[in-house]
């Protein structure tokens, strides 16, 4: 223990480069967890029955790839340099929509529809193009006030978007690396990597701090990098898996650890709580990023679900039929995250997990 932990000490004097290195990949990490959780547990039986009630799914529009686009009218349609930087703000900001009580709420109206959680971040950084804010400019956001801020991400309700002071900070941050270090577009990094998934993880863990999503899980130092995976992911989606954005390692990535994914994999029969762990998210608790119980529910996710994926791989190859390219953790991610979406009503009673931070 005492090795480990002077390990973690170690890390944190190390240049970051060489740091990342020192944490588990969120794979590893996510095996370690699972292995480890005392009051998350991955259900065996239970994922062998998402994986087979989602096996005609996989050839759904909403399984794939091009339903990032055809699905969700607030992306960026078009294939550019602008729809990547798009994505790289829009996963720069990406972290804590959820709200105290359901109904009040931030709530963002673009082109006649009110727009809540993620698409309410969505939804306004394409009210201030509209109305011809530069805001996906990292020239623009890396001296953005914190006025400017508040009111290009404006609520409208009377509740305001949660952590709008971080969001500040981290626009500021970010888009002063960008600048400084890869002339102000996400394309140069997206070039950099080679067309490599990991790679690109890499670069983006490496550069930008407020995408290092880590933790100390009994003495061992485990990562998700929710946000630099989803970024990763969205890329691959924008640019449609062509050209610099054809990552010939997309499925290296793991789902993205954020607090929709638990509880649709409780509520689909996949994972479980402990009684002590579900009383406490029913009183609502607010949890620390990084606390014993919160890594359990976020690497056990992640190991649930790529187990969801080898189960499904395995179903499809019984009918000799090898569906990798159609089958990895981004799309089964995607698929996830937009069912917890439509099925809101049905998962009331399993409450999502209260955290405040910067990460997911
Ligand atoms: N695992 C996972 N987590 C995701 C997303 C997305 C949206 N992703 C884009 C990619 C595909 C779609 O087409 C979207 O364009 C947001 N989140 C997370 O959810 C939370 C917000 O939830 P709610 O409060 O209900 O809006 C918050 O932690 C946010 O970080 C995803 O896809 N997967």
């Amino acid at each position: 223990c005492r090795l480990l932990c002077g390990g973690a000490l170690l890390a944190k004097h190390l240049p970051r480069r060489r740091a990342m290195e020192a944490f588990l990949s969120p794979k590893d990490s996510a095996k370690f967890i699972a292995e480890n959780s005392q009051d998350v547990l991955v259900e065996e039986q239970g994922v062998r029955k998402v994986a087979e009630a989602l096996f005609d799914k996989v050839s759904a529009k909403e399984f794939s790839l091009a339903g990032w686009k055809s699905l969700h009218e607030l992306n960026p349609q078009a294939v550019s340099d602008d729809a990547v930087n798009w994505v790289f703000l829009a996963d720069t900001l990406n972290f804590s929509f959820w709200s105290e009580h359901e109904d009040r709420k931030c709530l963002v109206k673009y082109r006649g529809k009110m727009y809540s959680g993620y698409w309410s971040l969505c939804a306004a950084i394409n009210r201030a193009l509209d109305a011809g804010i530069p805001i996906t400019s990292a020239a623009y956001y890396a001296t953005m006030t914190l006025e400017q801020v508040r009111h290009v991400f404006r609520s409208d309700t009377d509740v305001p978007m949660p952590l709008i002071e971080e969001r500040h900070r981290i626009l500021n941050e970010t888009g002063t690396i960008l600048l400084e270090k890869f002339g102000g577009s996400f394309v140069t990094c997206v070039k950099m990597s080679e067309k490599s998934a990991l790679k690109l993880l890499r670069i983006v863990v490496e550069n930008f701090p407020s995408y290092r999503d880590e933790a100390t899980f009994k003495g061992t130092m485990v990562s998700f990098y929710k946000r630099a995976q989803i970024l990763v992911a969205d890329t691959w989606s924008a640019l449609e898996g062509k050209g610099d954005g054809c990552f010939g390692d997309i499925s290296s990535l793991t789902i993205f650890a954020d607090y929709r994914i638990p509880q649709v994999l409780v509520h689909l029969g996949a994972m479980r709580y402990s009684d002590e762990l579900m009383r406490k998210l029913h009183e609502g608790v607010m949890f620390q990023s990084g606390d014993k119980q919160e890594v359990e529910i976020r690497g056990c996710s992640i190991w649930c679900c790529g187990l969801i994926c080898d189960h499904l791989l395995e179903l499809y190859k019984k009918k000799g039929q090898n569906m990798s390219e159609r089958i990895n953790a981004v799309l089964l991610d995607y698929y996830l995250w937009d069912y917890a979406r439509d099925h809101r009503e049905d998962m009331k009673d399993i409450p999502i997990h209260r955290v405040r931070c910067i990460y997911y």
